[in-house]
């Protein structure tokens, strides 16, 4: 069988990470390359909808007219009743023009965070600031952050990554 060649619209290491491992996961050998493609959405998502699209975006940039698959991850928030919550999609595009979307989890984030992020700032910062850490986005993430380092950012890219491979699997047998 032919290699697939495969892309991930994003440098940062939670995101190449999820993708490498499910692919590895399921042996299909393929070949994963990193590359910028912009979400084309705010900074800082402030909706499902937004979060989706920045996803569905990002995918679709990255398959730069010669990868066979691409994916893009997105983080940002929402509102629900008032307060903030995190969330996170994914979107898998094909090169034959098809598109996948899943979402991952969500949780609330402490109104601490919520109100900065009201304010007009970006959450990877306001996260290093709460936790006295530097580069939280880049690995354990604000779920890692908010479970004591139960859930981490890679991990739930990873869930994320399956539900989009396993969509596209179903539809290749
Ligand atoms: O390098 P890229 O792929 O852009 O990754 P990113 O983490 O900077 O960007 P995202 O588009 O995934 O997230 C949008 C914003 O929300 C922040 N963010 C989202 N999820 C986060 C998390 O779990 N922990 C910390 N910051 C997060 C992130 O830092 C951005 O400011």
């Amino acid at each position: 069988m032919k290699t697939l060649t495969v892309s991930v619209a994003s440098k940062n290491p939670a995101k190449i990470d999820a993708v490498s491992a499910v692919l590895e996961k399921l042996q299909l050998g393929a070949e994963i390359v990193p590359v910028d493609a912009g979400s084309g959405v705010s900074a800082q998502p402030f909706s499902l909808e937004e979060t989706r699209q920045g996803a569905v975006n990002r995918a679709q940039a990255a398959l730069l007219g010669k990868y066979d698959l691409a994916f893009g991850l997105e983080g940002g928030v929402y509102v629900l009743e008032e307060s903030l919550y995190l969330c996170n999609w994914g979107a898998l595009a094909t090169k034959e023009g098809r598109i996948y979307t899943a979402a991952g989890a969500q949780l609330p984030l402490p109104e601490r965070i919520s109100e900065q992020l009201r304010a007009g700032r970006e959450l990877g910062p306001v996260m290093d600031e709460y936790a006295g850490e530097i580069g939280i986005r880049h690995h354990k993430g604000a779920i890692g952050i908010l479970t004591s380092g139960l859930v981490k950012r890679n991990e739930m890219f990873e869930h994320i990554v399956e539900l989009l491979a396993g969509q596209f699997l179903k539809d290749s047998d």
